[in-house]
């Protein structure tokens, strides 16, 4: 594929305009981004299950169209998120070693999810009640490439404890992220793309797990089967202890004075990439956060303090 580097204008699933790159030739514009890594590519499944599908060409570099939606945000979010972990954490791509980011939209019928394949980002249109198109959410997209960055760092098994962290993981980097871009920032996951007939519910809360019958302390996880042993439930804990390290709080008697997001996505990312392993479940995952923050600001900082205590807050002692 040749052509020139462009810029396109278009509207994303919630109808608001943005603009972003595209690869432009005699044959029209393709949702090509060659200025990030090895390339930011997306396509179109045509609501059929075959991906990647087609590379999106549109014909007049002007994406305004109700079905161009989905693609633009999935290419411009992909965009951002690639630009977070390089600019903050100087990883490039979730690889650290440029890959390409391949996204597919408009994949099935009615698809209520959205998911990383292992080698790109795939999203449903929703079926317009439990969701609508899932790549209109930044907080979904960088939860899905944060997926890439743990498979290619800790890469922690996708079921029980190690799963709950993985999960986690990517619900954690998926707020940092809005926060980063300040695109209607909140401690919930997926609020932008669920429900559209009502306000103020979310997928998740990290602020209040239980909101969504998850555990917010560790006495209260899942030990069952489901869910691949609860990655969706567990994770809970996790998200509460983020919460808290974050922005401090009160949580069954013991109180965590707030680091805020910046430190706090540097002790999750150092964790994540230099000390979580495979099989690392939540004592392992206390331990080696206290190690991450005791490296980037010392032992007897106020940093360690609040991790520990955020840990202790949720039950992992
Ligand atoms: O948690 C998830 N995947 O592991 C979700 C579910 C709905 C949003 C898109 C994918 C987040
Ligand atoms: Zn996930």
């Amino acid at each position: 594929l040749t052509g020139e580097d462009s810029t396109a204008t278009g509207k994303g699933v919630l109808g608001d305009t943005k603009s972003f790159n595209t690869l432009v030739n005699s044959s029209g514009s393709y949702l090509v981004d060659r200025t990030r890594g090895s390339g930011i590519f997306t396509y179109d499944a045509k609501n059929r299950t075959r991906t990647p599908g087609t590379l999106w060409l549109d014909s007049d570099n002007v994406y305004n169209a109700a079905y161009d939606g989905a693609a633009v945000d999935a290419h411009t979010y992909a965009g951002q998120t690639y630009d977070y972990f390089q600019d903050v954490h100087s990883r490039n791509s979730y690889d650290g070693n440029g890959a390409e980011l391949i996204s597919t939209v408009h994949y099935g019928r009615s698809y209520n999810n959205a998911f990383w394949s292992g080698s790109q980002m795939v999203y449903g249109d929703g079926d317009g009640n439990t969701f609508v198109p899932l790549s209109g959410a930044l907080d979904v997209i960088a939860h899905e490439l944060t997926h890439a960055v743990t498979d290619t760092s800790a890469d922690l098994i996708y079921q029980n404890e190690s799963g709950a962290i993985n999960e986690s993981m990517s619900d954690i980097f998926g707020t940092l992220v809005e926060y980063h871009f300040n695109n209607k920032p909140d401690w919930q996951v997926g609020e932008d793309i669920y429900t559209p007939s009502v306000a103020g519910d979310a997928l998740r809360s990290m602020e209040d797990p239980t909101l969504s019958g998850d555990p917010d302390h560790y006495s209260k996880r899942y030990t069952g089967t489901g869910d691949y042993g609860g990655v969706h439930i567990n994770s809970g804990i996790s998200n509460k202890a983020a919460f808290l390290l974050a922005n401090g709080g009160s949580h069954y008697g013991v109180t965590v004075a707030g680091i805020g997001n910046d430190k706090a996505g540097d002790i999750y990312y150092r964790t994540l990439t230099q000390y979580l392993t495979p099989n690392s479940n939540y004592s392992h995952f206390r331990v080696s956060t206290i190690q991450a923050a005791t490296d980037l600001y010392g032992a007897s900082s106020a940093e360690v303090a609040s991790v520990k205590a955020a840990f202790s807050a949720v039950g992992v002692n």
